[in-house]
């Protein structure tokens, strides 16, 4: 994926809240422009492959669990300096942490249902925004 693009996805809790729409008029509001987006649900299986990495940490499965509840929306996100400046509007992973007027200050409910997932680097964002659009060329 081109280095101007970061991945995002709305995790089942904000999804589930009705929340999608804020959210994304937010996203857009700092700049990003939507690239590709669409709603799925994951497997616990898909889940895991997903958060493979976290795979030895002891919330693995339940945010396995957690991440297939319900639908998601995962997003391909188009600005400069995508990936760190979408981190800083989403916030800390534990919505206490996160600063007033974050994403996840405003809609997340807990460290686990944070409302989005937001991609660490340019590398991640390259794999995860292939996890769920390999098959649009165009937008990798
Ligand atoms: N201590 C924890 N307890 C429960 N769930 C957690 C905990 N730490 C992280 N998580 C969940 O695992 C996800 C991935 O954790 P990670 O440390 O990569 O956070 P992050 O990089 O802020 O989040 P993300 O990768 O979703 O953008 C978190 O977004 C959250 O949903």
């Amino acid at each position: 994926m081109a280095n101007n693009r970061t991945f995002t996805m709305i995790k089942p809790d904000a999804f589930g809240a009705g929340n999608s729409g804020a959210i994304l008029k937010m996203i857009e509001e700092a700049g990003f422009k939507i690239v590709a987006m669409k709603a799925t649900k994951l497997s616990p299986e898909m889940a895991g492959k997903f958060y493979e990495v976290h795979s030895e940490r002891p919330f693995y499965a339940a945010l396995c669990a957690y991440m297939s509840s319900g639908p998601i929306l995962p997003v391909i996100l188009e600005k400069d300096n995508a990936v760190e400046d979408f981190r800083k509007l989403i916030g800390a992973t534990n919505p206490a942490d996160a600063a007033e007027g974050t994403i996840r200050k405003i809609f997340a409910t807990s460290i686990e249902a944070n409302a989005v997932h937001g991609s660490d680097s340019d590398e991640n964002a390259a794999i995860e925004g292939n996890f769920f659009f390999s098959q649009f060329e165009r937008v990798l």
